[in-house]
């Protein structure tokens, strides 16, 4: 079990002295890798995911048999703004969607053989309309980060954190915005489909959002300007991280809710690749500014965890060669 935390500090210290990856069992695999049946290189980036993935389980010839894939649902008071194609209440109806198992992730997941939950956060309470005061208080920030720690398996070995909330894109783009800096319209795009006048308001909402909030550290910043589903989702990432299980990175909510966790420590999320890159237009500029390039780019711009989830066979894939594959020698095959 990991320990647990009861305050932002602890929390902080947790995700600070996480242990990083083996490096033996990533140096033997490095060792193993080198002496399969195949010219050096020639598998590309499944040679480094599968080395990567070694590191992190602790052993030369991994195995991947319980993926995890948790959904966070949560509401957000910004809505009332205009800034989203869909009502708010679209939420709501999506988690009991996922729950009977007509929602694309529920397909996606049964396809890699991933277990799947979802995690709805106080829908019936958004949270506060950031453009006038922080989104969460304290205790509410606790309370998500804790959903989206106790919501990790332990005996998972490797985890997609997706999400549902009308809304979340503009929580995203304002905290990348406060995070990264430049203007609004850098991180704004279309969401679930707003034409080029939401975009504008949009644009104007999140400049409004990150004129008023100072927030300093990543924690802070998602307690001003997150949903409680992108806090969960770093609590799960972090908690992950403790637990040293590799992380596939979805789309652009996603991927603010882990920049967020960077910002505290600069080693929170060496367990994480990025599973895909999203159609929402700020993404590929988020995954830069996270030194993480995408596995797959098939124009998804859905969330749920659908594009880290369609990148879970690739993992497989690539553990599967590392793992499985004869060596040089084993093979009688003559090396270069
Ligand atoms: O993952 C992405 O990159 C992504 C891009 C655009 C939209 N979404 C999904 O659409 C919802 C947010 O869009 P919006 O327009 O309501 O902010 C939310 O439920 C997300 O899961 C997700
Ligand atoms: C229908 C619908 C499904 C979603 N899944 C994730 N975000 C979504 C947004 C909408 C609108």
């Amino acid at each position: 079990m990991t320990p647990d935390f009861t305050s932002l500090a602890e929390f902080r210290s947790l995700l600070a002295e996480a242990p990083g990856p083996d490096a033996a069992a990533q140096q033997a695999a490095g060792a193993r890798n080198a002496q399969l049946t195949k010219p050096a290189g020639s598998l590309g980036r499944l040679e480094d995911l599968a080395i990567w993935y070694a590191g992190w389980q602790g052993a030369e010839r991994p195995a991947l048999n319980r993926p995890q894939v948790l959904i966070f649902a949560g509401n957000h008071g910004v809505t009332a703004r205009g800034i989203s194609a869909f009502p708010p209440e679209v939420t709501v109806q999506m988690v009991a969607n996922f729950k009977v198992g007509g929602a694309a992730i529920n397909q996606l997941a049964a396809v890699a053989g991933a277990e799947l939950t979802v995690h709805a956060l106080d829908l019936d309470r958004p949270t506060r309309d950031f453009c006038e005061a922080p989104a969460m208080n304290e205790d509410e920030l606790l309370a998500a980060l804790r959903c989206g720690w106790d919501a990790v398996d332990p005996q998972a070995d490797l985890l997609v954190t997706g999400e549902m909330g009308i809304g979340n894109t503009t929580s995203a783009a304002a905290i990348a915005l406060a995070l990264f800096g430049g203007e609004a319209a850098d991180w704004v795009g279309r969401g679930t489909g707003l034409d080029d006048s939401g975009v504008a308001r949009k644009a104007a909402v999140v400049t409004d959002a990150v004129a008023l909030h100072h927030p300093g550290t990543g924690l802070e910043t998602l307690r001003c300007l997150g949903g409680r589903e992108i806090v969960a989702m770093a609590g799960a990432m972090a908690r992950a991280r403790v637990l040293g299980i590799p992380v596939l990175l979805d789309g652009f909510i996603c991927c603010a809710a882990a920049a967020c966790l960077a910002a505290e420590s600069p080693t929170a999320l060496d367990h994480a690749v990025a599973g895909h890159a999203s159609a929402e237009s700020a993404h590929p500029a988020l995954l830069e500014k996270l030194g993480k390039p995408p596995l797959l780019g098939l124009g998804l711009r859905l969330g749920e965890g659908s594009g880290a989830a369609l990148a879970i066979p690739l993992i497989r894939a690539a553990i599967a060669c590392l793992s499985g594959m004869a060596t040089f020698a084993e093979a009688g095959v003559a090396d270069g």
